[in-house]
């Protein structure tokens, strides 16, 4: 565009008439500019959107294919910031780039033309990039420091309102509502540090560069207006010189540029230690067809932080046995059980399903095989009947309704706005009808082995029972594995593990235990109600 302005230029000014050639020209180069500009705008946030979702969904994989006490350490609120804010900035780096390379390709193209126009122009300009690349490697340096601080301190607040928010009937109950706020916007301050730091770093390159810049744009001004005098340049050619030695000084526009990619950067080692997270290993082996669904653990243990907390735990459930494990609090029943159907690997020790250790068995035929219930479980889906049928395979709906019966769910699901189709948001539900939904889902999906992990905790004594019985006749699952404070449940199994101090204390029947006064005990003991 400078070129064909400074030509029409000089043939104006010799030919004294309207250079309308160089003038269609230049309105069709200015056309062209505004049209790339929006599909710049359009491509750039169709792109950044697009790759934005791909690191979030990889991501995201990992942290789900991950081994489960690897990925326990990221915290949830953690874990959301670096999907969300860590993962955008991240995302924003490629399109960063290609405008950072469009920043530098537009000033380096207005260097060659002041080289072709004149050889001295160019090298005026040349002069003062050295200081100008330092000013680039300070501004990169020190965001992706100030950078990486705010980040972190964003996730430690994001981590701390989590917590709050899961525990807002305790922080109610406890009149401590302030006191939460204090602790979750305590290192505010931090991040408006570490804020300020990251624009004062930005706000200082690009002070240099505003002082810096016109200075050069000067500068081979002047060595373009020598060459005029001395001949060597028309008039026109100074025109084209004072309009490429601006694009040249364009450069400047690359420090907004170069502190959003260090920022992204950051952001994106934060994702890379998601990344970086060990995937549950397994050699895709299949289980026997038809399998009794013997479970055999071989001197399991499991520590933490170097503490033991379950030590040489050698067993064998038979195939279609139900088995209650019972314990004082703490003493490692819920690890026992999440060991029993690998959602945690054990530190020492092997287990097996069928003849077949479990960490070799493909997580997807597990999760088909092995089903679990909780204390506390998570109604993912969209609808009551959704979240009963959510697992590795779906139930139809005859099956959804028969393991709700089973689980004592279809009274109160029958009395829901729309029943089985009750959107879960507009299912007021108490704790012991959220286990219920839990139980269906369990129920719901048959396989080689069921764990109740303290499943039934939140039941009445009788629906309980009614439970406890449709548990007993069938609920398409061969073995069963139930950990329970409930007498009961420890004399309808046909044996029980008695844990303590994450050591096995006793496996044998109710009727047997029941003679030592320490098993009496855990009844009186544990969380337990009833005894008897
Ligand atoms: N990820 C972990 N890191 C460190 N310690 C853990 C971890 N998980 C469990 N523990 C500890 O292991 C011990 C056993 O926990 P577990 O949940 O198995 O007990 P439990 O017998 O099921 O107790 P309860 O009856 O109260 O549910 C506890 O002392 C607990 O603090």
């Amino acid at each position: 565009l400078p070129a064909v302005l400074g030509a029409a230029l000089d043939t104006l000014l010799a030919t004294r008439r309207v250079p309308w050639a160089g003038l269609l020209l230049a309105t069709a180069l200015t056309a062209a500019e505004i049209l790339l500009d929006s599909a710049v705008a359009v491509i750039g946030g169709t792109t950044t959107a697009r790759h934005t979702a791909f690191l979030r969904r990889g991501v995201l994989d990992r942290v789900l294919h991950a081994a489960p006490h690897h990925a326990d350490r990221f915290r949830p609120g953690d874990l959301t910031t670096r999907l969300t804010a860590n993962a955008g900035e991240a995302g924003a780096v490629p399109v960063t780039i290609a405008t950072a390379a469009g920043t530098v390709l537009l000033p380096l193209g207005g260097a060659l033309c002041l080289f072709l126009i004149d050889p001295w122009t160019g090298l005026a300009l040349l002069a003062g990039l050295p200081l100008f690349a330092l000013l680039l490697r300070a501004l990169v340096r020190d965001t992706a420091t100030a950078a990486a601080d705010y980040q972190r301190e964003q996730s430690t607040i994001a981590t701390r309102l989590s917590e709050a928010l899961d525990g807002i009937a305790t922080v109610r109950a406890a009149a401590t509502a302030d006191r939460e706020r204090a602790r979750a916007l305590e290192p505010l301050d931090r991040l408006a540090t570490h804020g300020r730091r990251t624009w004062q770093v930005q706000g200082r390159a690009v002070g240099g560069a505003a002082a810096l810049l016109p200075l050069l744009t000067l500068l081979v001004l002047a060595v373009g207006g020598l060459r005029l005098s001395q001949g060597a340049l028309t008039t026109g050619d100074l025109l084209a010189v004072a309009r490429y030695a601006v694009l040249a000084v364009g450069l400047g526009a690359l420090t907004g540029a170069l502190g959003a990619i260090s920022r992204g950067r950051a952001a994106d080692r934060r994702l890379d230690e998601l990344r970086g997270l060990p995937p549950l290993a397994h050699h895709g082996r299949v289980l026997p067809g038809n399998g009794p669904g013997e479970l055999r653990l071989r001197d399991v243990g499991v520590v933490r932080d170097g503490r033991p907390l379950l030590t040489g735990v050698d067993l064998t459930v038979p195939g279609g046995a139900t088995v209650a494990v019972v314990g004082p609090s703490g003493s490692g029943k819920s690890l026992l059980a999440a060991v029993a159907g690998r959602l945690l690997d054990p530190d020492t020790g092997t287990v097996t399903l069928d003849g077949v250790p479990l960490d070799g068995v493909d997580p997807l035929l597990l999760r088909t095989e092995v089903t679990f219930a909780f204390a506390r479980p998570a109604l993912l889906g969209a609808t009551v009947g959704d979240t009963i049928a959510f697992g590795a395979v779906t139930p139809d709906g005859p099956a959804v309704r028969a393991a709700a019966r089973a689980a004592a769910a279809d009274e109160f699901i029958a009395l829901l706005p729309d029943g089985y189709r009750t959107p879960l948001d507009r299912a007021p539900l108490s704790g012991g009808e959220r286990q219920r939904l839990g139980l269906a889902r369990a129920f719901a999906h048959p396989g080689r082995l069921l764990v109740l992990d303290d499943a039934t905790s939140s039941l009445d004594t009788v629906t309980e029972r009614l439970v406890q019985r449709a548990l007993i006749h069938g609920t398409g699952h061969r073995t069963r594995i139930v950990v329970a404070h409930r007498v009961s449940t420890a004399a309808d199994a046909d044996s029980v593990i008695w844990l303590d101090g994450g050591r096995v204390r006793a496996h044998a029947p109710h009727t047997e235990l029941w003679a030592d006064p320490g098993y009496r005990a855990v009844f009186r003991t544990g969380t337990g109600d009833d005894t008897r």
